[in-house]
């Protein structure tokens, strides 16, 4: 939804440091490896150890790398499709990382089994959201749809974990639970999507096996 409604806005705001980084000569990969490495070091340096609150500012930092290095690639003239791969493929990692560095907390300092399994759910099902979505990108439909998209399950799951880190009780678990709901109704979503456009293919093309 957030990538519907508020990514434009955010693209815009981005867009002067975007710019700077270009006219500095700094290539939109540089900006995708790096944002990529700050998201996973403040999510597994931090979250493991229950510091929630520093972790989620450690990664809000770089988590908008994410939009300034397509930003830049299309300032610059540089979009790829290497670009394109390497961007999604990193998103992968920096979930991943954030997701698990929680279940790591509430598997072992947390003690709290709840948030452990919830947090292993939402890293799967956010997994599955972007997996079924690039197996119908590459079977030649789309599948862009959902009520938990990737920045929505980054916006609800990094205000959680900070509003926790700063004493609020239960914000988390509620997160992880909408989450986890969300993510798997994307995935009804998306396949419902993909299901209706696989159906009305012409028979040549239902038949290719990918
Ligand atoms: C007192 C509490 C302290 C807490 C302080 C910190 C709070 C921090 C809160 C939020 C910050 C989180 C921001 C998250 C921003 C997410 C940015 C982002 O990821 O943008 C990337 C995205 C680009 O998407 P792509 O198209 O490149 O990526 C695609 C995606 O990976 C697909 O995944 P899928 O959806 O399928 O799972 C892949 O399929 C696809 O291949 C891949 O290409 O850009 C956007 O989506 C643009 C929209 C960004 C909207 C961000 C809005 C943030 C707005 C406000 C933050 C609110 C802060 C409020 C704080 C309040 C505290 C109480
Ligand atoms: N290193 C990169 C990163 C991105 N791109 C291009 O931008 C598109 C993604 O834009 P976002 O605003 O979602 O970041 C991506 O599909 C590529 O076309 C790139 O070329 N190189
Ligand atoms: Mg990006
Ligand atoms: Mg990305």
């Amino acid at each position: 939804m957030l990538n519907k409604y508020a990514r434009v806005a955010i693209a815009r705001v981005m867009t002067p440091l975007a710019r700077l980084l270009v006219r500095a000569g700094i290539s939109p990969d540089i900006v995708t490896l790096l944002g990529t490495l700050g998201v996973c070091a403040g999510a597994l340096g931090f979250f493991p150890r229950g510091e929630l609150f520093w972790g989620t500012i450690v990664i809000t930092c770089f988590v908008f790398s994410d939009v300034v290095d397509g930003t830049m690639a299309r300032l610059s003239g540089r979009s790829s499709v290497w670009g394109a791969w390497l961007d999604s493929s990193t998103d992968r990692a920096g979930d991943a990382a954030i997701f698990g560095g929680i279940a790591v907390w509430g598997a072992h300092g947390g003690h709290d089994d709840w948030v452990a399994g919830l947090a292993l759910y939402g890293l799967v099902a956010g997994s599955l959201v972007s997996y079924v979505k690039a197996r119908a990108e590459g079977l030649g439909m789309r599948a862009n749809v959902g009520i938990m998209e990737r920045s929505d399950r980054l916006v609800t799951i990094l205000v959680a974990a900070g509003l926790d880190g700063l004493g609020v009780p239960y914000v988390l678990a509620i997160a992880l639970w909408a989450v986890a709901i969300g993510a798997t109704l994307t995935v009804v979503q998306r396949t419902i999507l993909v299901r209706s456009q696989a159906i009305a293919l012409p028979g040549a093309d239902a038949e290719r096996a990918v």
